[in-house]
């Protein structure tokens, strides 16, 4: 397998913002494409990506631009759009994109529409390439700071995932190669949805016991559907699940979480979201994830319980009593 010395990222969002730093750390010349024309014109004349990661000072090496051929001319290329536009992303790749580059998802979440894993998704679109999925407890802020953070590396060729965890990794990014793109993607969705119920806890002063439970029933969730659809329960244990839910659902830096918090607080969701541009995704992987779970025959009820509040007009209080009034039941999964 070739070195990979070209990395294109798509999407420059704060995750695709850091990845990029990421990616120049470790010695690779990167070209970032964004969206919005104010991004592409910001980090090439002033490196920074106000818009999105605001206050961190880019490598000047990073280029970013608005031309997706020019940023799909790369050896290897990582996905970081939303997840429910990461589709048409690949979509739009499709006419300019060769088919042996491999492709990276960076996004974290299950598409509403066909309930699809994002690989299912890219794959539907980009038939030819090699995917894989990077995946772990990894805030953006600190990624760009350079701060030490370990994930996932998830591809189903050995020498690709090998030339990626070269490509990408170095002391401050430290990737762990794995063959399960299915759990590496499972955590990541859910524990988006959990950390919405976690900052609920914390908007509503539930305790940080309340929260202890939550994460270690909502890590029971994330087995169960993650053992449905055919992941490896050690995979779910990881980077990618255990300790990326461990992260969102304890700090404030989230988005989900401190949408949750907000919700919490008894403020309205379409008056949180109207405040943002940035994404969160458990607002949208909630459905997806309770309808697949019901497709199933998986129990979420955490999941569920999300998903009644932000979808379904369900009252708040009363979904935290009928969470607190549930059968008691034997631990496990
Ligand atoms: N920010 C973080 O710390 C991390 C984010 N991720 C994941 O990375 C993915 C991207 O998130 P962020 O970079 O944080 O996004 P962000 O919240 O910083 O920015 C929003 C992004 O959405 C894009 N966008 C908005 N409307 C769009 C549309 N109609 N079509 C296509 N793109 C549109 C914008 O161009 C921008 O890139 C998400 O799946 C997220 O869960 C994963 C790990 C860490
Ligand atoms: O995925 C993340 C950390 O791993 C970022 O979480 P938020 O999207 O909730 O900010």
């Amino acid at each position: 397998m070739r070195g990979m010395q070209r990395i294109g990222v798509i999407g420059a969002g704060a995750w695709g913002t850091a990845l990029a730093m990421a990616a120049g750390r470790a010695g690779r010349e990167v070209v970032l494409w964004a969206r919005e024309p104010e991004v592409v014109e910001g980090v090439n004349a002033s490196h920074e990506n106000r818009p999105f990661l605001p206050g961190v000072a880019l490598d000047p090496a990073i280029r970013a631009t608005g031309d997706l051929e020019e940023a799909a001319a790369a050896d290897a290329l990582l996905l970081v759009t939303p997840a429910q536009h990461l589709r048409a992303a690949c979509r739009a790749l499709a006419p300019v994109l060769d088919g042996t580059v491999p492709v990276v998802i960076c996004a974290k979440g299950i598409e509403l529409d066909t309930g699809c894993l994002m690989t299912d998704a890219a794959q539907a679109e980009l038939p030819d390439n090699p995917l894989a999925v990077l995946s772990g407890p990894t805030f953006a802020a600190e990624v760009a700071a350079g701060l030490p953070t370990a994930v996932t590396l998830a591809c189903a060729d050995a020498a690709v995932g090998r030339a990626l965890v070269d490509a990408l990794g170095g002391r401050s990014l430290r990737p762990y190669l794995s063959d399960d793109l299915v759990g590496a993607q499972v955590g990541g969705a859910v524990k988006n949805v959990l950390a919405i119920a976690c900052g609920v806890v914390e908007g509503r002063r539930l305790g940080d016991n309340a929260r202890a439970a939550l994460i270690t029933r909502g890590l029971a969730e994330i087995a169960r559907l993650g053992l449905a659809l055919g992941a490896r329960a050690e995979t779910l244990m990881g980077l990618s699940g255990l300790g990326d839910l461990t992260l969102t659902c304890s700090s404030l830096q989230s988005r989900n979480m401190s949408l949750g918090a907000a919700l919490g607080q008894g403020r309205r969701l379409a008056e949180v979201l109207g405040e943002r541009r940035s994404v969160a995704e458990g607002v949208y992987t909630a459905r997806a994830v309770v309808e697949l779970a019901v497709q199933r025959g998986v129990d979420m009820p955490i999941c569920q319980a999300v998903d009644a509040i932000l979808n379904h007009g369900a009252d708040l209080d009363s979904v935290i009593e009928a969470l607190l009034t549930r059968p008691f039941r034997a631990e496990g999964v």
